[in-house]
This record gives structure tokens, sequence and C-alpha cells, in this order.
């Protein structure tokens, strides 16, 4: 048995986290943690997500020294905030515990992205380098040998896994750039209130566009520029992801076909559609990232739906707990 601590429990992907951790037979949850100012401490977690009522009742616990909470910790998730994550990881490691950190404070390995990006200046070069990128499907053997996984954000995490068998497989004509035009419910957003994401005001809308910190981590780990575009829809969770590229020439859809058959048989949180395109309602409340394509001619069009919280977040960064400590990958996921 693993004892695990969840910084940031009270958040959407900390509540995620808490439901999954609680019913994973190799994890006992020690405590649950918000940031010491915080106005939810001492509430109980199901107050705050009912859906948890009975099942994890804990109380939320403010937290301004950590030490008051790593003994005998093996595990920390961080889901919390890029900086918060940036100055906490560094702090659990020392302890000796292995971090998952679902920020994007430890993603790609160059200190002018997070101060491009991010609006910090990055403080742990050598943390940046040590850190494992967890995209689960395709970093298992790496993720078996670190103590500081990184888990990627939600829209890359479908981009990447829509377009990373295709690319490396040589099929994509990439002097036409992949065209990643991806829609996300409003809890990407976390839960703290703001006008932006009000009820009122949320409709469907582009943002971030060309700016966006998903669009240099998409491309760096893909390895060749993309264009993406976020939008925020006017529904809770899911996010949908519809991705046009140009194919070499003479690729059949057969070949692609195969090529995604080849790289997730046996990855089974990647459901593939023989037929059509998946919808958003397909994975919502569900760990799995659907993909589908449709080709005419020299054009391809891949979809990928997922649940911002779960594929894109918590889930995955459960699996790949699973995958670090030797358990069955989908364990406590389905
Ligand atoms: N929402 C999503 O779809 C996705 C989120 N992520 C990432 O996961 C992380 C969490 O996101 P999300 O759940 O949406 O965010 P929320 O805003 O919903 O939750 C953030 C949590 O962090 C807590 N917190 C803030 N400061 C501290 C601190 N100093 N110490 C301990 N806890 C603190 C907050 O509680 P309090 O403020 O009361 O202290 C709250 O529990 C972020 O890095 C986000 O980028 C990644 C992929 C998808
Ligand atoms: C709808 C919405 O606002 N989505 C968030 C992304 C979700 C997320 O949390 O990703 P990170 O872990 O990289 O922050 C955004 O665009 O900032």
């Amino acid at each position: 048995m693993l004892n695990t601590l969840i910084v940031g429990a009270s958040g959407y992907a900390g509540a995620e986290l808490v439901n999954y951790l609680n019913r994973h037979p190799h994890m006992n949850i020690t405590a649950l943690t918000v940031s010491a100012q915080s106005n939810d401490a001492g509430k109980l977690i199901s107050e705050l997500h009912p859906q948890l009522k009975g099942i994890v009742d804990m109380p939320l616990q403010a937290m301004s020294d950590i030490s008051e909470f790593t003994d005998g910790v093996d595990v920390v998730f961080l889901a919390t905030a890029h900086e918060v994550s940036h100055d906490l990881a560094p702090q659990f490691l020392a302890k000796g515990c292995v971090v998952i950190d679902l920020s994007g404070a430890f993603r790609v390995n160059d200190a002018e992205f997070y101060q491009r990006y991010y609006g910090f200046t990055h403080q742990y070069p050598e943390l940046l380098e040590q850190a494992v990128y967890g995209l689960a499907e395709w970093q298992s053997d790496k993720l078996k040998e670190t103590s500081l996984i990184s888990v990627p954000g939600c829209y890359p995490t479908a981009a990447q896994l829509a377009l990373k068998p295709l690319i490396d497989a040589g099929l994509l004509d990439l002097t036409q750039w992949p065209v990643i035009n991806a829609t996300s419910g409003v809890s990407g957003a976390g839960r703290k209130a703001a006008i932006s994401n009000s009820f009122c005001e949320v409709s469907l809308q582009p943002y971030g566009i060309f700016n966006h910190r998903h669009h240099p981590e998409i491309s760096t780990h893909l390895g060749t520029p993309v264009i993406f575009t976020p939008h925020l829809g006017n529904f809770p969770r899911g996010i949908l992801e519809t991705i046009t590229c140009r194919l070499n020439a003479g690729v059949t859809q057969q070949q692609i076909a195969d090529v995604f058959n080849q790289a997730y048989q046996n990855k089974p949180l990647v459901r593939l559609y023989d037929k059509g395109v998946p919808a958003l309602k397909n994975v919502v409340g569900l760990p799995f990232c659907d993909i589908g394509f449709a080709v005419q001619g020299e054009h391809l069009i891949v979809v990928a739906t997922e649940d911002n919280l779960l594929k894109g977040a918590s889930a995955q960064a459960v699996q790949c707990l699973n995958i670090r400590f030797g358990f069955a990958e989908t364990q406590s996921l389905i």
C-alpha cells in the first residue's frame, strides 16, 4: 500500500483524483490539502463536491508547511496552479516523495517558454531536465524510472494522441501544418469564479489565438509546427478536437487505420472508431480518449475527444501512477 497526499484537492481536477485514488486498492489517501489562506480549509471535501458524500468525507486542510504532511508519504499529486506546483514540487521531491504534477510547470524543457507563455521565470532547470512528460500511451518506459511526472495539458493530450502515430509513421505531409480546432467545456478553466466563465458570458468563442501556452507544448512534443486554436464552449466538461492534415501522396485510409491500430491496440484508454467519428458525450465522465477519422483524397480529418478533467488531467495522472508503480494501467479508472 502506498500513502498519497492530494494537494489542491478541492479543485475540479483534485476532486476527480480523490475519487479515483479512494477506490484504488494500492493507495491510501493520507490528507487533502488547500492553500494556507483557503476559504475552504476545514470543510469536508464532500461539502464542496457532494458527489463524494458518503464516499470520501475527509477534511480539506490548510497547508503552509509541507513537512506537516509528508511523514510516510510515497506519492504526492499536485492539482495546483502552475506557479504553485513550480514552488511545491522541489520541496516534496526533497522529502523523497514521487511527485505527479497536473500543472504546466514542468512540461517543456525550455526556461524561455515559461517566461513567454506562463509569465514567470523558471527556477529549476535541473527538474525540467529530469521531469518525464506523462503522455502515458507513449512514455511507459521512462515513467517507470522517474520521481517527477508532468502530466500533459488537456488539449495537448488529445492532439498528440491523434497526431503522434501518424507523424511517427511518416503518413503526413507536414509542409501543411496540422490544424487543430479544439473546443473545451468551462471546467477547463478551474473552479474559481471569473467573469469570463460565468453562465451568461460563456457562449462559443475562440481564444488564445496563436498564443495559447498549449500551442508550443503540442509542437515541441510532436516535433513539428501546428496551428492550434482553442474555443470555449457552453458546456461543463469535455474537449473535442477536429484536426485537419494533408497526407503524403498515395497514403490510403487502410494505412491510417493500421497505424492507429498498431499504436493503440494494447492501450485500453484510447478507443478507435472503425466507422465515423466520436462525439463529446461518448467520453464525458470516462477516462478515455476516443479517436476517429475521415479521408478525402489527400485530406485527412481526425477527431479526438476526451473529458478534460479525466484523460485530460486526473485519469491520465492515475494512469501514470499505475505505470510508475507497476499496477494494471487502468486500475481504478475503468
Ligand atoms: N481543469 C482542467 O480541465 C485541467 C486542469 N489542469 C491543471 O490542473 C491543475 C488544477 O486545475 P483545476 O482543478 O482546474 O484548478 P482549480 O482552480 O479548480 O483548483 C486549484 C486547487 O488548488 C488549491 N490551491 C491553490 N493554491 C494552493 C496552494 N498554495 N497550496 C495548496 N493548494 C492550493 C485550490 O484551493 P484554494 O484556492 O482554496 O487554496 C484548489 O483546491 C492546474 O495546474 C491546471 O492547469 C490540467 C489539465 C486539465
Ligand atoms: C477552458 C480553459 O480555460 N481551459 C484551459 C486549459 C486547461 C488546463 O487546465 O490546462 P493546463 O493544465 O495547461 O492549465 C485554458 O485554456 O487555460
